[in-house]
């Protein structure tokens, strides 16, 4: 059996960044940046106020005190936005807003809760230092700075920093267009009435669900039956809207596994078994012209939801133009002892992961759950890890210290 690293490695064969593309901002939302954005402008701009009040030449109230107020007329009105480039002369002030360009021949704001808010005059209880709430030309960015780097994602921090600095559109790897469809002539659709023998289709909803939390565009082409034709048929009509397809169900020994029968010989896909438990046969190749890479992944939903963050998930984030990191992990002591863990295959086991306060803060726990079959997906919405037991591990005491892989925790 293939190792979990050489399947990795060869999913990641498939995929390379998508080609970047120019897209106005909120589109490029979720977006990687494929260039760095420098700053054409420092920020701020120009030197400006930081509170409401009355820009004025700190020197004019050194001396003002509550009991002797200095009074100084008010020459000008300044609002955020004023275009006029307004003076003051010593001994006089204007009032000023939150964002308005500073007055040449002040140094300073006096914030209006200090004064007693005059408009024609106005009375100055207190001192400030030269500068007080003043916002200096380029003490945010200065001119030419790189504001955003290659490789960043484009959320809101970096929409907002783009758009201050004036950037209307970037060039970026787009999100990946992930298609997702299950197979299976047991499947009917949730809120459709079942049958003997039929069960409620859930392995695509997970799916396109974590490739959406993953920061693509995912689709969920729902299921089809077992018809050879028919599984074909949709396989090639869903090629032209993806990035990349996945497919759930039928690539083990069953007489009826379609999705191995339909694309074993078509493009370049594979059919192998990985040392995993779960998520031991697995699919993978490229599939119509242009080429375009799909992974088959087992139908049992615990299969499939383990597979995801094992093998696709970087192969998405290489999709997406960021590194194939795999997902974030630490150590942390078992709370309960692995008894059976298979021989010659790497489980990873549904758990708890749970930081010790109660230890005095000496590190976390994972307590695996007790219903680890690979149809038994009701846990998959208690837990938030993955304890990795090594292949050549069958059991492990309590108290143990294993690796432990943190799931996203979704939207
Ligand atoms: N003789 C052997 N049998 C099996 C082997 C093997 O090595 N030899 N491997 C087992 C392992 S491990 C896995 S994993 C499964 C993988 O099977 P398939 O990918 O062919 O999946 P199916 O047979 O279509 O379905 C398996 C199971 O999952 C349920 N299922 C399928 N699709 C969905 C869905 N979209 N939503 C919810 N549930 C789904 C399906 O009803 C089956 O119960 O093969 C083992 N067998
Ligand atoms: O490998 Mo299968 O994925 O055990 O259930």
């Amino acid at each position: 059996m293939k190792t979990v690293e050489q399947h990795i490695s060869d999913v990641l064969d498939l995929v390379r960044p998508l080609d970047p593309i120019e897209l106005d901002l909120l589109r490029a939302h979720g977006g990687v940046l494929a260039e760095p954005v420098a700053s054409p402008v420092s920020l701020p701009a120009f030197d400006n106020s930081s509170m409401d009040g009355y820009a004025v030449a700190a020197a004019d109230v050194a001396q003002a005190t509550a009991q002797a107020p200095v009074r100084l007329p008010v020459v000008a009105d300044i609002p955020a936005g004023d275009p006029s480039a307004t003076a003051v002369r010593r001994g006089h002030c204007a009032r000023i807003m939150t964002g308005a360009p500073l007055p040449r021949g002040a140094d300073a704001v006096v914030p209006v809760e200090w004064t007693d808010g005059g408009q024609a005059e106005v009375a100055i209880s207190r001192p400030v230092r030269p500068g007080n709430a003043v916002r200096r030309v380029g003490e945010d960015v200065e001119k030419g700075t790189t504001v955003v780097h290659r490789g960043a994602r484009v959320g809101g921090a970096e929409l907002a920093v783009l758009a201050a600095v004036g950037r209307r559109a970037v060039r970026v790897h787009p999100r990946p267009r992930v298609v997702v469809l299950s197979t299976g002539a047991e499947l009917v659709e949730p809120g459709n009435p079942i049958g003997p023998g039929q069960i409620w289709e859930s392995n695509s909803y997970m799916l396109t669900a974590a490739a959406l939390d993953a920061g693509c565009a995912a689709y969920r082409h729902g299921f089809v039956g077992d018809d050879p034709a028919t599984v074909l048929r949709t396989i090639e009509d869903v090629l032209v809207q993806a990035d990349i397809v996945l497919t759930t169900g039928g690539v083990s020994m069953g007489a009826y596994d379609v999705v191995k029968e339909v694309l074993s010989g078509l493009g370049t896909v594979r059919f192998e078994q990985v040392a995993v438990q779960p998520g031991k046969p697995q699919g993978l190749g490229t599939v119509g012209d242009p080429a375009t890479p799909i992974l088959t992944l087992p139908g049992n939903p615990v299969s499939s939801f383990v597979s995801f963050y094992l093998f696709v998930l970087p192969a998405l984030r290489r999709l997406r133009g960021l590194p194939p990191d795999p997902l974030p992990s630490v150590h942390a002591r078992l709370a309960a002892p692995v008894r059976h863990s298979p021989p010659g295959r790497r489980s990873y086991l549904r758990a708890v992961l749970e930081y010790d306060h109660a230890a005095g803060g000496t590190g976390y726990t994972a307590a695996p759950v007790s219903r680890q079959g690979s149809h038994q997906l009701s846990a998959l919405a208690e837990v938030n890890a993955l304890v990795v037991v090594p292949e050549n591990t069958t059991e492990l005491p309590e108290g143990s210290v294993v690796e432990v892989l943190q799931l996203p925790t979704g939207a």
